[in-house]
C-alpha cells in the first residue's frame, strides 16, 4: 500500500493555545477568565475547522488547562504541551498580563501572540510588551493585532486576525512536522548540479532534517533479489498498462529501442517506483516477506534521485518513478503525493517540501529553461502574446518528472487546479492520466531508455514558483515568483515546444510583474533566478512561503508578494522598516538557524 502505516509514523504536531491573563486575584483576574478562555476556544475552533494534516485529518489543537497568569501556569502549560506533542504555540489575550512571566520560552516552537484590539482592557499593551521581551531574548514571535477595535466580550475573530492566525499556523506546523524527518538521497551528484550536493549542515541546522544516503545500486539489489511486494507489482503493472498510454517514439529510427526492450523498461520503471517509495517510508509488507530491515524505510519526508548519468546511461530513467510518486494517485488509488526531487536537486526538494506542507498539494519540479520574449515568440510563430503572457513567458520543462497533477485537469469552481488528495475525485485523477502520454526517453540523453511524461499544463492556474539557493558565507536564500500558467494557441505551443525536447511536460509560466527590481520584466525574473530548477505550487502562496522562511531564518532575496500578505515575526521591523529585503537578511543572520 502506498499510504501504509509507516507513512505517518510519529503522528503530527499539535497546536497549543495559551490564554494569558492578568494574575491579580480578587477582581481583575476573575472578571477576565471567561473572555480569555473563550478567545482560546474560538482560535482552537478556527484552526481545527480550517487546517488539515498531510493525511487529510483535521489539525489538533490543545488549550492550556487554565489561563496563564504567571510563571507557574506557564510551566504547567509547557509541560502539558510537551506531553501532547505541541509543535506550535499561539498566545491569546484580551488584557494586560505580565510579559516575561507568561511568555512561551521554548526556542524551537514557532510562536505567535494575538492581543485583542479593545480598549476596556489593554490586550494590545501586553502584545507590545511581550513582543519586546521576545525580541530582547532572541525568540522571534509573530504579533497579531486586529485593525479594528472590538467590543469587550466579543467572541468573533475579525477577518484580518483570522488570516494571520491561519497563515502563522500553517507555516508553524510545516516547521514542526518536518523536524526529525529525513531527506533521502538516492544516488549522489547529478551532472555536476550543485543542488544535488546534499548539504547535511543546511538540512540539519535550518530544517531539523537528517540526511540519509543510499547508493543507486540498492535499486539493482532489490530488483534482482525481489525485495518488493510481488502482488503489488502485478497490480501496478496491470494498472500502468491500462492507464499510462505510451506515446510515439521521437528517437531517430536507427537508435529506437525494440518493442521487447520497451516492455522490459515498463517493468523496470514500475519496480523502481515501488522501491523508491519503500526506501522513503518503508513498507510493512516487506517484513511479512522476511525483509525486516528494508521494511523500515528511511523516515523520508522528501527524497531525490540522481539518475543522470550513471543510472540513466545503463538503466531506464527515473521520470516515471518521479512523476508517479510526485502525483496524488497511483495503482493504490488517490493518496498524498510524495516529494521526490529530480537529479537529486535537494535544494529544489526543500522548496517542494515547503510548498507541499503549506498546501497539502503536489508540486511541479521543472527546469527553468527558456525566457521567451514577446518579440521572440512573434518572430518564431507570428503570434503576439496577450493577457497574462503579454510581457513574455518562462518555459518550465524537465525530462518528465513533473507531477501529473500539473496537467491542471483537476478543477476548483470549474477552473483548473491542483488540490489536496482528499478533494480529488476519481474522474479528475483519470483525466490527469489521460492528459499524459509516456514517451520513450530520448536515447541520446538517456542511453538506458525509460519513459518521459509528456503533458501540457492548462492555463489560468495561479501558481507560485520558488527556489532555494545556498550562498557561501550567507547560507540559504529563497526566491519566490507568483504568476499564472498560460495556454498558448496550439500551433504556437507546438512550434516553441518542438525547439526543445517535445517528449517532456511543459508549463508556460507568466510571473506577475511589479515594475520594480527583479520583477520589472519577465526577463529580469529569468535573469535573477538562482539555479536551473524551480518548484511550482498551485495558488499564490508567496506570503505563506515568506512566513515559513522567516521561521526558519531563511532570507528571501526576490519576491513579488504584495506587502499586505507579508507576515514575519515582529522583531523583523526592528532591523529596519524602509528596506524590508535587507532587514530580512540581517534579522535571519542575527537570530541564526533554528537548530544551531
Ligand atoms: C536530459 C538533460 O540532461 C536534462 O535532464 C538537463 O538539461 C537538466 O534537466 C538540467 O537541469
Ligand atoms: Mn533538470
Amino acid at each position: 500500500m502506498a499510504d501504509n502505516g509507516f507513512r505517518w509514523q510519529g503522528g503530527f504536531p499539535k497546536i497549543g493555545i495559551r490564554p494569558t491573563i492578568d494574575g491579580r486575584r480578587k477582581g481583575v483576574r476573575e472578571s477576565l477568565e471567561d473572555q480569555t478562555m473563550n478567545m482560546a476556544i474560538g482560535v482552537a475552533k478556527l484552526l481545527s475547522d480550517n487546517l488539515r494534516y498531510p493525511n487529510g485529518a483535521p489539525v489538533e489543537v490543545v488549550i492550556a488547562d487554565s489561563c496563564i497568569g504567571g510563571v507557574a501556569e506557564s510551566a504547567a502549560a509547557a509541560s502539558k504541551f510537551a506531553k501532547e506533542g505541541v509543535g506550535v504555540s499561539i498566545t491569546v489575550t484580551p488584557c494586560w498580563c505580565y510579559g516575561t512571566e507568561t511568555m512561551d520560552m521554548d526556542p524551537a516552537i514557532p510562536k505567535a501572540v494575538w492581543g485583542f484590539n479593545g480598549t476596556e482592557r489593554p490586550g494590545a499593551v501586553y502584545l507590545a510588551a511581550v513582543l519586546s521581551a521576545y525580541a530582547q531574548k532572541g525568540l522571534p514571535a509573530f504579533g497579531i493585532y486586529g485593525e479594528d477595535v472590538q467590543d469587550a466580550g466579543t467572541t468573533d475573530i475579525p477577518e484580518d486576525v483570522k488570516g494571520k492566525l491561519l497563515g502563522f499556523a500553517k507555516a508553524g506546523l510545516a516547521v514542526a512536522y518536518m523536524r526529525g524527518k529525513s531527506y533521502l538521497s538516492m544516488g549522489s551528484v547529478s551532472m555536476g548540479i550543485a543542488g544535488s550536493i546534499v548539504n547535511d549542515a543546511f538540512f540539519q541546522e535550518y530544517l531539523g532534517i537528517r540526511t540519509e544516503y543510499v547508493d543507486m545500486t540498492e535499486f539493482v539489489r532489490r530488483m534482482d533479489e525481489g525485495i518488493y511486494d510481488p502482488a503489488e507489482y502485478e497490480k501496478a503493472l496491470a494498472w500502468v498498462k491500462e492507464n499510462c498510454k505510451e506515446g510515439p517514439d521521437n528517437n531517430p529510427a536507427s537508435i529506437q529501442t525494440s518493442r521487447e526492450r520497451k516492455n522490459k523498461d515498463w517493468e523496470t520503471v514500475v519496480k523502481m517506483t515501488m522501491i523508491a517509495r519503500d526506501l522513503m517510508i518503508g513498507n510493512p509488507r516487506l517484513a511479512e516477506l522476511d525483509f525486516g530491515e528494508e521494511a523500515m524505510g528511511h523516515n523520508a519526508i522528501v527524497s531525490g534521485f540522481q539518475g543522470q548519468r550513471q543510472w540513466t546511461d545503463h538503466f531506464p530513467n527515473g521520470d516515471f518513478m518521479e512523476a508517479i510518486l510526485n502525483s496524488s494517485f497511483d495503482w493504490n488509488g488517490i493518496r498524498a503525493p510524495f516529494m521526490v526531487a529530480t537529479e537529486n536537486d535537494s535544494l529544489n526538494g526543500a522548496v517542494m517540501l515547503f510548498g507541499n506542507l503549506l498546501t497539502n498539494t503536489a508540486q511541479i519540479f521543472a527546469d527553468v529553461r527558456t525566457y521567451w520574449s514577446p518579440a521572440s515568440v512573434e518572430r518564431v510563430t507570428g503570434h503576439k502574446l496577450t493577457g497574462a503572457a503579454e510581457n513574455g513567458l518562462l518555459h518550465l520543462i524537465n525530462s518528465g518528472p513533473a507531477t501529473l497533477d500539473g496537467t491542471g485537469e483537476q478543477t476548483k469552481d470549474g477552473k483548473p487546479a491542483m488540490k489536496p488528495f482528499w478533494e480529488i475525485t476519481q474522474e479528475e485523477a483519470q483525466k490527469c492520466l489521460d492528459a499524459t502520454s509516456w514517451r520513450p526517453a530520448s536515447v541520446e540523453y538517456f542511453r538506458g531508455g525509460g519513459y518521459s511524461s509528456d503533458f501540457l499544463t492548462r492555463g489560468g492556474m495561479p501558481m507560485t514558483m520558488s527556489r532555494l539557493n545556498l550562498v557561501k558565507g550567507v547560507g540559504p536564500v529563497l526566491q519566490i515568483a507568483e504568476g499564472y500558467s498560460v495556454e498558448l494557441p496550439e500551433h504556437v505551443h507546438d512550434t516553441l515546444d518542438k525547439r526543445t525536447d517535445s517528449t517532456w511536460p511543459t508549463t508556460w509560466f507568466a510571473p506577475i510583474l511589479t515594475g520594480e527590481g527583479s520583477f520589472k520584466s519577465v526577463y529580469e525574473v529569468m535573469d535573477n533566478w538562482g539555479a536551473n530548477h524551480g518548484s511550482i505550487s498551485f495558488g499564490h502562496i508567496g506570503g505563506d512561503l515568506i512566513t515559513l522562511a522567516s521561521m526558519l531564518r531563511i532570507p528571501v532575496c526576490m519576491h513579488n508578494v504584495p506587502n499586505d500578505r507579508v507576515f514575519r515575526p515582529r522583531a523583523w521591523g526592528l532591523f529596519g522598516t524602509q528596506d524590508q529585503e535587507s532587514a530580512d537578511y540581517r534579522a535571519c543572520d542575527n537570530f541564526g538557524p533554528l537548530y544551531k
